[in-house]
């Protein structure tokens, strides 16, 4: 009997249009053309609407007309020009890139949703988009973050698949935006590992947020990490009028000639490498600030890397694996990218330079762009304080403490140093 050859197309969304944001919808933009029987030609990207002027860096600027002086809505400069000025000035984006500022019209009909968001604003984006989305969409998080709450931390992926009752993998490596968008190439860890039942079949018992078993550590027995199994939905399956998610498939999306895509299961060892190493890229640039070279930098990446995969076996045991870490984009090589050529080392290493606060050189130098590994200091710290570990962390607790004024970048050496 001769199968019938799906009837959709799988509409996408790019929740996001920051620096990474926008240089994801290029990139996915460019591959769903190059792949008309999978996608829809259109990639649809939410934009937290804001006015704006063209800078002197975009292709459009033009000192002389009244135009480029004038503040407009980027959302239409996107649409019109094909560029984020704010964003990624200088970067022509295919014109099958839409902009749209209403987040709930934004992903009507689509069925794969890329978050690119910064961390602090995915709970109140997931809170808009809860029941107006495709019950059976599935998600990809390209957010590097976590959620510490009173009912312990989750990985950024498994907070949008229980949030939003959908299948979410990650997408993380060592991926400075602006590289990848000036076509540069690099390479990057996609996790994704969906219930079996997107060959079509419903699946009970399965965590929404990644594979079977669970990883969300439960702060409800404080002192001892205990994993949780409560996150267990029943998912929709994907109709069969779509094309399948397969690795194949979802490798399309992703994968261009300067942006290698590696394809893995382990779902919360790539969310959370790409998490905890923007502690580390603060670390690395608060003792590059001080003048202290490249084997400084290359001690904190040690330590770092040690807390990171040792963070993954102590709350994550049953999910995370630790060769993810070494072996993947999304481990040790963006901890390296990071600390050289990220924003949060920059930022922590101008901060000691000028002897300002991190809070401000973040408001002064990045125009709107946002850290990460500062929030993500604070929320880890958190969760080890209540887990009664911090002393077992001594990097991550320690940028906590410079971050919080309990200690100087100075005292790093001494901080990290084990206790005999
Ligand atoms: N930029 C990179 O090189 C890069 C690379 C890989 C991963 N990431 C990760 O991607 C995520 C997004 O980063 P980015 O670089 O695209 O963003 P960004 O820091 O460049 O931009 C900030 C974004 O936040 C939006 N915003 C501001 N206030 C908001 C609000 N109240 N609600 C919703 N949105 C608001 C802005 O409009 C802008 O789009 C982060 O988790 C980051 O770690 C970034
Ligand atoms: O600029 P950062 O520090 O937010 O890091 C960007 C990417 O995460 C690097 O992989």
């Amino acid at each position: 009997m001769a199968t019938l050859a799906p009837q959709k197309k799988h509409k996408v969304t790019i929740v996001g249009s920051g620096n990474w944001g926008t240089t994801m919808s290029k990139l996915v933009a460019e591959n769903v053309v190059e792949n008309p029987a999978l996608f829809d030609k259109t990639v649809r990207m939410w934009v937290y609407e804001e006015e704006v002027t063209i800078p002197e860096g975009s292709r459009h600027y033009d000192p002389g007309s009244e135009t480029s002086k004038k503040p407009q809505k980027i959302s239409h400069l996107i649409n019109t020009i094909h560029e984020n000025v704010k964003y990624l000035p200088g970067v022509t984006l295919p014109p099958n890139v839409i902009a749209n500022p209403d987040l709930v019209d934004s992903v009507k009909d689509s069925s794969i949703l890329i978050f690119v968001l910064p961390h602090q604003f995915i709970a109140r984006a997931c809170d808009q988009l809860k029941g107006n989305i495709l019950p059976y969409a599935r998600a990809i998080c390209c957010t590097k973050g976590v959620d510490v709450s009173e009912k312990g931390i989750s990985l950024m992926s498994e907070f949008i698949g229980r949030r939003l009752n959908i299948y979410c993998g990650a997408l993380s490596g060592a991926n400075i935006a602006s590289e990848i968008a000036k076509e540069k190439y690099s390479e990057t860890t996609v996790a994704y590992d969906p219930p079996p039942m997107d060959s079509r079949a419903p699946s009970p018992n399965i965590s929404p947020s990644g594979s079977p078993s669970t990883s969300q550590v439960n702060l409800i027995s404080p002192g001892k990490p205990v994993t949780t199994s409560s996150r267990s939905a029943h998912l929709t399956s994907l109709p069969s009028e779509y094309p399948p998610l397969s690795h194949e498939n979802i490798r399309k999306l992703f994968h261009r000639p300067y942006f290698h895509v590696r394809i893995v299961h382990d779902v919360a060892g790539v969310s959370l490498g790409g998490a905890l190493k923007n502690i580390i890229a603060i670390a690395s640039g608060f003792v590059d600030g001080l003048g202290w070279g490249d084997n400084a930098r290359a001690a904190i990446m040690r330590v770092g890397i040690l807390e990171m995969v040792k963070f993954g076996q102590t709350f994550f045991k049953d999910s995370v694996e630790a060769r993810t870490f070494t072996e993947e984009s999304c481990g040790v090589a963006d901890v390296i990218t990071s600390c050289l050529g990220g924003r949060n080392a920059r930022c922590a290493k101008l901060a000691v330079e000028r002897g300002e606060s991190i809070y401000v050189i973040e408001e002064k130098e990045l125009n709107g762009q946002k850290l990460q590994g500062t929030s993500t200091a604070l929320e880890v710290n958190e969760f080890l304080k209540s887990q009664n570990m911090e002393k077992d962390f001594p990097l991550f607790t320690a940028v906590y403490n410079i971050l919080e004024g309990n200690a100087k970048p100075e005292d790093i050496p001494t901080l990290i140093e084990p206790k005999i």
